[in-house]
């Protein structure tokens, strides 16, 4: 089989030869240089398969050749080498196109880790992945053309987004997706993780917000059984559960500060340690993380960790609201229609031009999902072929009202009886407890939490846990 060629750019010979003999162990090709102009005199005779280069070099830096390689269009993988601490360099290393970096000094197993992820580019991997936990992590992997084609919309601001996710997907930069709430962030992330040569492992999609605070270091980094009070067994946390995949942190500003600190270490070091253990695991993760919030503006309060934003805020992909892109709502009615007729069974209903005149002058505030839940209902509540909507009651309508419900609800129980399914029947109680507070208190989830003696955190996890669909517009109720 051909051995992969590879080019490492040091000016110190000692660490060239360390580089020089881990590659070669691993049944690479190597060429060494101690220059830009020798590294750039090696790339015209020749392709390489990946180059590792220093950033710091006696006539120029790691970025020149970087650039130098962009401008030449040269296909190699460029992973750059920075100082401990300097996050800037490795930043815009990133921005300016390398597949990835290392931090010096750097440790030989993640240097291995490294290169071989950059060369196997090209070549399909051939992990096959279990499904680690339910709700978390999806097992198939479309397509990259058949996951950009989900995301609907032909007007200018959606053809930016999906050009962007094409050019960002191949390397391993962090990207942060912002939008309001409802505009499909979601979808960006599994198309970026679609695109991406990591497309055949897992995409792990978390929500931040919805984990209690003191499960997190634990669903995060993993637990030894016994660690805490109800670990009964070892259990894997979503680092692990993405390994060779694409972690997907949604809503990454609820994260608790202390939190924050430790999400920064393990992306900052590539390791993890699981909850009770002695031992850290090398993690191969890509980060994309989403939020509608101004991050910025949080950091700024003191809110955010500086270093977190600026690290996973490499490469940034703003998902414009439904109001600023209107003319992609035809095409979006047809498409969401499409899916809720086939999970629902029901037959496909006329869309006539007046509805999606009368859409077209709604607010949709809660952009495509309010709109998702509009037509919804409407199929669920139109009795004849055409569709009609129903605007009224938008700010209720996803809260358990006239929708079809997502679980079964138990009978009730006659007066001494017992439930047959004791947890079913708690959920079901819980769940109209939490719909009636939700109602009284206006669809304000902060209020609806006090009222019941819980944290927002805590409100929300129950709201996601009993899938209870919230109203699109969740801006008024942010504590
Ligand atoms: N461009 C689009 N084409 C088709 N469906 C879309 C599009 N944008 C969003 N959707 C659908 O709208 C719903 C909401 O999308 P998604 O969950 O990705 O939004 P989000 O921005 O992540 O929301 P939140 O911030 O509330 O988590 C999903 O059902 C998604 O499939």
């Amino acid at each position: 089989m051909h051995a992969a060629q590879v080019l490492v750019v040091d000016d110190e010979p000692d660490l060239r030869t360390l580089y020089e003999l881990t590659l070669l162990r691993e049944g690479y090709r190597v060429d060494a240089a101690g220059t830009v102009a020798e590294a750039a005199a090696l790339l015209q005779e020749r392709r390489f398969d990946a180059v590792i280069t220093d950033m710091r070099l006696p006539d120029g830096s790691g970025l020149d050749l970087l650039q130098r390689m962009a401008s030449q269009q040269r296909s190699e993988r460029c992973i750059v080498m920075t100082a401990y601490g300097s996050a800037e360099n490795a930043v815009e290393a990133l921005k300016s196109g390398a597949f990835d970096y290392l931090t010096k000094p750097v440790d030989l197993k993640q240097f291995r880790t490294v290169v071989a992820s950059a060369i196997q580019d090209g070549a399909p991997r051939s992990r096959s992945r279990s499904a680690p936990r339910a709700g978390a992590p999806q097992a198939e992997a479309p397509a990259p053309g058949a996951a950009l084609a989900r995301l609907v919309g032909e007007s200018a601001a959606m053809r930016q987004v999906k050009e962007r996710i094409g050019k960002v997907a191949r390397s391993m930069a962090p990207v942060l997706v912002r939008g309001e709430s409802g505009t499909g962030k979601e979808l960006v992330a599994r198309a970026i993780h679609a695109c991406s040569h990591r497309a055949d492992g897992p995409f792990v999609a978390v929500n931040c917000g919805a984990i209690p605070e003191s499960l997190l270091e634990a669903e995060f980094f993993g637990a030894r059984k016994g660690s805490y009070t109800g670990a009964t067994a070892d259990r894997q946390g979503y680092f692990q559960a993405a390994q060779g995949g694409t972690l997907f942190l949604d809503e990454i500003g609820d994260l608790p500060l202390p939190m924050q600190s430790k999400l920064l270490r393990a992306i900052q070091e590539r390791q993890v340690r699981s909850l009770g253990s002695t031992q850290e695991d090398a993690v191969d993760v890509r980060i994309v993380s989403a939020t509608h919030k101004d991050l910025a503006a949080d950091v700024q309060a003191g809110r955010f960790r500086q270093d977190l934003f600026y690290r996973l805020n490499v490469i940034e992909i703003v998902v414009p609201p439904l109001r600023e892109r209107r003319e992609d709502l035809p095409a979006l009615c047809e498409a969401l229609l499409d899916r809720i007729t086939q999970e629902t069974g029901m037959p496909v209903p006329d869309l006539s031009e007046a509805v999606i005149g009368q859409l077209l002058s709604h607010p949709l505030s809660g952009n495509v999902r309010e709109l998702e839940n509009l037509l919804h209902r409407a199929v669920a509540l139109s009795d004849g072929d055409a569709l009609q909507v129903d605007f009224a009651p938008t700010s209720a309508l996803a809260l358990g009202a006239e929708l079809p419900v997502v679980t079964t609800a138990p009978a009730p129980l006659a007066p001494g009886a017992l439930p047959s399914d004791l947890q079913a029947w708690l959920d079901q109680q819980e769940r109209e407890i939490l719909v009636q507070a939700l109602r009284e208190s206006g669809f304000n989830r902060t209020e609806a939490a006090r009222r019941l003696g819980l944290s927002l955190r805590q409100i929300r996890y129950r709201i996601a846990r009993l899938a209870i669909a919230a109203p699109g517009d969740e801006s008024n109720d942010e504590a």
